[in-house]
């Protein structure tokens, strides 16, 4: 119910709210709904200039009906699946990473969430040819760790160069340069790092390892701005991974809950706002050095069968 204010559409001033409230009229669906040609009479307003009124604060106002069919196609059109490299977790995600949502790793300290953000880097930029752009808030990407997972695709030095030129760094500490980044790269910056990428391509992936690294410490107590600024951060994700196709992988901790099983952090709020969760632990039993990770889907929008679980090497 929206509240009619001076200003909101042409012709729609102080003195005619003022006359639309004393008949009665106070929002916009009392507009519509009511009957235009005895409105005008009791507000003294032309009966053109209030049906001019009624249309625009319609057009404003209502949501356009959208068909079943309609939405479909456009999820066909938009939606591309960009494999992460590893076939274990590709299983889990039904196939990869899906563009224009958020997947998120979650998982406690060296439970290996960057270690899989740089393998799906490597695999984009390498196998699949397009372009990255990771968001290192941790300080926590290495350029020989990448190249290192390079050397593993591709023996050849130019391939790897090339590659390695595909992934776009930013390293950032705070949740406001995060804001910034996100918002600069919004703003056209994304199409600038895939032309700047070696031999083309679109940027089909957008890391950030990690959100919580920078929005965590903001919430808690009565700390309301951390809160604002993490859904701004969840909706310019949303907004970019819808607008530019791209998938948008992020990484978050863990805490425990009540009965010690182990949740993801940032709280209720920010639960919703990843499509797809993957929780990634060391496997049970590993030795301490071990590679080996038990990944396990704890939210999906899609999948109702097939193994929730898969080992990751
Ligand atoms: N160069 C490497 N080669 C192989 N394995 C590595 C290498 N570097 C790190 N690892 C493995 O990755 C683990 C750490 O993983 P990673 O840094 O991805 O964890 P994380 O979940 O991102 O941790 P944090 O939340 O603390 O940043 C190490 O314990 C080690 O087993």
């Amino acid at each position: 119910m929206v509240v009619l204010r001076a200003g909101m559409c042409p012709g729609l001033d102080e003195g005619l709210v003022g006359d639309l409230r004393a008949a009665g009229i106070k929002t916009v669906e009392d507009v519509v709904s009511s009957d235009t040609e005895e409105l005008a009479q009791r507000c003294n307003v032309s009966y053109k200039a209030l049906f001019a009124i009624r249309r625009v604060l319609l057009a404003q106002h209502t949501a356009f009906p959208v068909s079943g069919a309609d939405l479909y196609e456009e999820l066909l059109s938009s939606t591309a699946i960009v494999s992460t490299g590893n076939p274990g977790l590709d299983k889990l995600l039904d196939s990869g990473l899906y563009t224009g949502e958020i997947t998120e790793l979650c998982g406690g300290p060296a439970s290996g969430k960057s270690q899989v953000c740089f393998g799906v880097a490597v695999h984009v930029s390498c196998r699949l040819k397009q372009g990255v752009v990771f968001i290192d808030t941790t300080g926590g990407l290495s350029a020989g760790r990448l190249l290192q997972m390079l050397r593993a695709e591709t023996s050849g030095v130019e391939e790897q160069m090339e590659a390695l030129q595909r992934v776009r760094v930013f390293r950032l500490f705070s949740v406001f340069c995060l804001l910034d980044c996100l918002c600069e790269l919004r703003g056209g910056g994304l199409q600038q790092a895939a032309a700047a990428a070696a031999g083309g391509g679109s940027v089909k992936a957008l890391i950030v390892d990690s959100v919580s690294a920078v929005i965590a410490p903001l919430l808690g107590g009565k700390q309301n701005e951390g809160m604002s600024l993490m859904m701004q951060v969840a909706g310019v994700l949303k907004t970019m991974a819808k607008d530019f196709n791209v998938a948008a992988l992020v990484t978050n901790h863990v805490t425990r809950g009540l009965g010690g099983e182990l949740q993801p952090g940032l709280g209720a709020s920010w639960g919703p706002v990843p499509r797809t969760r993957v929780l990634l632990e060391r496997a049970e039993g590993a030795a301490g050095h071990t590679s080996v990770r038990a990944a396990t889907l704890i939210k999906s929008s899609r999948r109702v069968r097939g193994p929730c679980r898969a080992f990751l090497k």
